[in-house]
């Protein structure tokens, strides 16, 4: 019997993944075992990786693993994970893009609307007995005044403005071009659009591309009645900035799913009354999370079955019909 090919597995992985894949493939797991005892005794012989992008996939940690082909991210966002370092060595990147679409469309809605409306202090208003003691919750912002930006109008950006349509409110963009044929004002920069719109929606990519992208300059434009809502990557917008801005009244409130720090939030933001906070859970269900796990096996499948990646990431492109490493 050949030897079954040996995978890594790293940054909390979900197990029904790897026990998935255990039935083909040999796996290595810091769910199980840390890296350090892994590494000095398989490293040579790992020729896959997959990882949740909690653990960074770096130049260095791809160097030391001579044999690797494939590394599969549990994700659509990918920015853990140095791409030009695996391009350089021939090594293919892969992601887990659509199957997620609907899903983080559904929850940035919601939070969006649960930050606007108030919805979390509501409860907790009530929960507290200050109904009973102190009488109606106070009023809260609305949707009804409001346009609405998206920063970033890729797939996921897509289909949360169409269920946005569905609140008739305007609806404008920001990207690094405009999009045919969609019926939404374009903005050829952040500020441009933070200044034309009362919500912002932020779902632009991580990476070095868009670190603090949401600096304090696109706050002050966002002013005194606007709201950010961040599901994209802590790194895109300049915590410290968003902090001073919420505090002092630059911008009146922010829905966050994502931080600079994971899973370290500033005790500052936990203290305001005017953020509602989730700890990174915009694909938090079990259908979408199986859906995502499907896709990491099925790359990793596919790709030792010589048939190439799925869904390979635009850095390390995959030609059809191209022979396996
Ligand atoms: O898919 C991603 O990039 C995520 O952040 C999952 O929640």
């Amino acid at each position: 019997m050949s030897a079954r090919p040996k995978i890594l597995s790293i940054g909390n992985m979900e197990p029904r993944v790897e026990d998935e894949l255990a039935r083909d493939f040999e796996i290595f797991s810091t769910n199980k075992q840390p890296l350090e005892e892994i590494m000095p005794a398989h490293a040579a012989e790992i020729t896959g990786l997959i990882t949740r992008g909690r653990m960074r996939t770096d130049a260095r940690l791809i160097a030391e693993l001579p044999r690797l082909q494939l590394i599969a991210n549990y994700g659509v966002g990918y920015d853990s994970i140095d791409c030009a370092a695996a391009a350089s060595r021939g090594v293919v990147v892969t992601n887990t893009p659509d199957v997620l679409n609907d899903e983080m469309a559904d929850f940035t809605v919601g939070l969006m609307l649960a930050t606007i409306r108030e919805i979390p202090q509501s409860d907790a208003y009530l929960r507290a007995g200050n109904w009973e003691r102190s009488g109606a919750f106070p009023l809260t912002a609305s949707l009804r005044d409001r346009k609405i930006g998206i920063a970033g109008l890729g797939r996921i950006g897509q289909v949360i403005a169409r269920r946005l349509q569905a609140f008739e409110r305007p609806i404008a963009y920001y990207a690094r071009t405009p999009r045919d044929g969609l019926p939404y004002e374009y903005h050829s920069s952040l500020e441009a659009l933070a200044e034309a719109v009362d919500v912002l929606i932020v779902v632009l990519p991580g990476g070095s591309a868009t670190h603090h992208a949401v600096n304090g300059q696109v706050l002050k434009k966002l002013g005194p009645n606007g709201i950010l809502v961040n599901v994209a990557r802590g790194s895109v917008a300049d915590e410290e900035a968003l902090i001073a801005a919420l505090r002092d009244g630059t911008i009146l409130g922010a829905g966050l799913d994502v931080f600079a720090h994971e899973p370290s939030v500033p005790q500052a933001l936990r203290e305001m009354k005017n953020v509602v906070l989730t700890p990174h859970v915009g694909t938090g269900t079990h259908h979408t999370r199986r859906l995502m796990g499907n896709l990491v096996i099925d790359n990793v499948r596919a790709w030792f079955a010589g048939k190439g990646p799925v869904t390979p990431v635009s850095e390390t492109p995959w030609e059809v019909g191209a022979n396996v490493a």
